[in-house]
């Protein structure tokens, strides 16, 4: 166990697919569980406490919105929960792992870790962007916006959400496995200056260098690091429980190596893991390639 991370974890279930087009990523932190993802980090050393699922209505259709913002009350509504049930895990001194549930529930998480460092780096790993704004995004999927509102921009409504007191500083965000932006998306991202290691990155450096190059950058701003992990980050054939999957993604062992380098700095704060869909998936696979990689980022290897 890295001594500099927190001895405590709090596991914490938001089980939302409404930020989607396709439900039942309200079943991944179930399916987590089942993984055994209590146990795992049980035998790293720490002191693991599930705090079960946040409240959550989902619906049963897809419901494309006038404001293309789609099924926003019931994305919000969870949103909020998930902010202060991670805010109270923060306050009590333990780092939250928290398990979706679809991306757009990053916005609750990572309010919340804004609220305690208002400094927090972040680390996106995903096929996507989600730095689409209720103008640019093709689809109305809210999934795809949880970066632009956290950093402010986009729909008040999801802007809003928890705190805005201390919003993601554009500095402090890198992308990692990036493959499937869209038009919108591009331009915010380079008029922002965003730090992006896309898939063309990993392959042609490695994962080696990209996320030595992506901890350098992010540790020389801040002591205190989020990973967002979207499990389409990941090549289709390793994880195809999740709704968006894009072809060329990361082998397991790149994304094992990538967290590793992360519970190295001892500088993780709070994390989440994202978008496993158990009704996509095969014999519950993805959601067991979560818990391993949970394992990485929280120093399994460590002798
Ligand atoms: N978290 C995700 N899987 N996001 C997928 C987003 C796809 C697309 N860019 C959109 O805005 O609809
Ligand atoms: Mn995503
Ligand atoms: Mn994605």
């Amino acid at each position: 166990m890295n001594p500099k991370i927190k001895d405590q974890i709090a596991l914490i279930g938001c089980p939302l697919d409404m930020g989607a087009s396709l439900r039942g990523g309200r079943l991944g932190p179930e399916a987590v569980r089942l993984a055994g993802l209590e146990d795992r980090l049980k035998k790293i050393g720490y002191h693991v406490t599930d705090h079960g699922d946040v409240e959550v209505h989902n619906g049963y259709g897809h419901q494309r919105a006038q404001d293309n913002l789609n099924h926003l009350a019931m994305v919000k509504e969870a949103n909020e929960h998930l902010y202060e049930k991670v805010d109270q895990v923060l306050d009590e001194g333990a780092l939250p792992l928290v398990l979706g549930g679809d991306h757009s529930i990053a916005m609750g998480t990572i309010k919340a870790s804004l609220n305690h460092y208002p400094d927090l780096g972040v680390l996106w790993f995903d096929a996507h962007g989600d730095i689409n704004t209720d103008q640019t995004s093709p689809s109305g999927n809210i999934h795809g916006m949880p970066v632009a509102a956290l950093m402010g921009y986009g729909a008040s409504q999801l802007v809003d959400l928890g705190q805005r007191d201390h919003l993601l500083k554009k500095e402090n965000l890198v992308y990692i496995g990036s493959r499937d932006l869209d038009q919108g998306e591009r331009k915010i991202i380079r008029d922002l200056g965003i730090k992006v290691f896309t898939m063309h990155e990993v392959d042609a450096l490695g994962a080696q260098e990209v996320i030595r190059e992506a901890l350098d950058y992010l540790t020389a701003r801040t002591d205190h690091i989020h990973v967002s992990f979207d499990m389409d980050v990941l090549d289709p054939q390793v994880a195809p429980g999740t709704g968006t999957k894009v072809p060329g993604g990361m082998a397991y062992r790149e994304g094992r190596l990538c967290l590793e380098c992360v519970a190295q700095t001892g500088r993780l704060v709070s994390c989440e893991f994202v978008e496993i869909n158990p009704i996509l998936d095969h014999e519950n696979k993805t959601a067991q390639t979560a818990v391993s990689l949970a394992g990485s980022l929280l120093g399994e290897w460590l002798i």
